[in-house]
């Protein structure tokens, strides 16, 4: 299936202070194809978080609309998009197994089936065995897979990533974006994720927004072409290093905006090669 999965139209988001606002977020404008795996880059602090929370309606926009397969997104997360965020969110008194089944139960559904999507999301996500351990007795990298299982469980269409793997080693980010790549292929989600690593965009992403700095606005969108089929060995490919570093010459100037040490004046970043890639 092709076509509009989720859409940003002219969103901006405000914060308001009690003697001052933030302006955060936008204008922005944002469509994300249906089954793409989308990533956005941007400075710290640029509003990639907000983004995300706009997107799925858990912070509402100053101005502007946003969409989910043609409704309106508004005050509540719509069913079909699951979040992941950067901090373990897993219950610390729970077992692997009841983390999991956290979501189903509360949706009501019966006992037969929450049993039969947990343990179908724990196999997936390489945790059958540890369904009965706690999360303090998990590597964090484990911790962060409990919690892609329990969005995952939830059959979302459309997966929300803030950060996923920013605590974790640089071996078990590669692994972890393996899995994240495999979860995308197999579900046929449309993926968006929120990351710093410039490597991590280039290596799982159809398509990279690249954002300015703060009022973070979509200043370019870069594609990969990359073959569905891809993971980390990717990175061999000549074209890897070539984009990972058009990002960074789109990147350097707002990310110095944003230390607040001015833009200055940049040479012309050439594009990418957009033709030709691991077959
Ligand atoms: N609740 C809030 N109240 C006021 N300002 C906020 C609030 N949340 C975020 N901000 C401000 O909005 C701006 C964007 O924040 P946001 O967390 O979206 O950026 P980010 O790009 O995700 O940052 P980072 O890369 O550091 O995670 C920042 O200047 C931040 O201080």
């Amino acid at each position: 299936m092709t076509g509009i999965h989720a859409e940003l139209k002219g969103v901006m988001r405000v914060y308001s202070g009690t003697d001052h606002q933030v302006h955060a977020l936008g204008p922005v404008d944002l469509a994300l194809e249906q089954g793409e795996f989308f990533s956005v880059v941007g400075p710290s602090g640029c509003g990639k978080s907000t983004l995300l929370e706009v997107l799925c309606g858990l912070a509402e926009p100053t101005a502007g609309s946003v969409s989910f397969e043609g409704k309106a997104v508004q005050g509540e997360v719509p069913d079909g998009i699951g979040v992941v965020f950067q901090e373990d969110a897993s219950f610390p008194w729970l077992t692997v197994w009841d983390n999991v089944a956290f979501g189903l139960r509360r949706a009501g559904l019966p006992a037969g089936e929450v049993r039969q999507r947990v343990d179908y999301a724990l196999a997936f996500m390489g945790l059958a065995d540890f369904s009965k351990a706690y999360p303090a007795q998990l590597s964090g990298g484990m911790r962060q897979r409990v919690c892609i299982a329990r969005t995952l469980v939830m059959k979302p269409r459309l997966i929300l990533l803030d950060e996923p793997f920013g605590a974790l080693d640089q071996q078990t980010r590669l692994l972890m974006g393996d899995e994240l790549l495999r979860l995308w292929r197999e579900t046929g989600a449309t993926v968006l994720l929120i990351t710093h690593a410039l490597d991590e965009a280039t290596m799982l992403s159809d398509r990279i927004g690249v954002m300015s700095a703060r009022p973070g606005r979509v200043i370019e969108i870069v594609e990969t072409r990359w073959p569905r089929n891809r993971d980390s060995r990717i990175a061999a490919d000549e074209r890897f290093g070539h984009i990972t570093a058009y990002l960074w010459s789109l990147l350097r100037s707002e990310s110095l905006k944003s230390l607040g040490r001015g833009g200055g004046t940049e040479e012309a970043a050439v594009p990418p090669v957009a033709e030709g890639s691991l077959a």
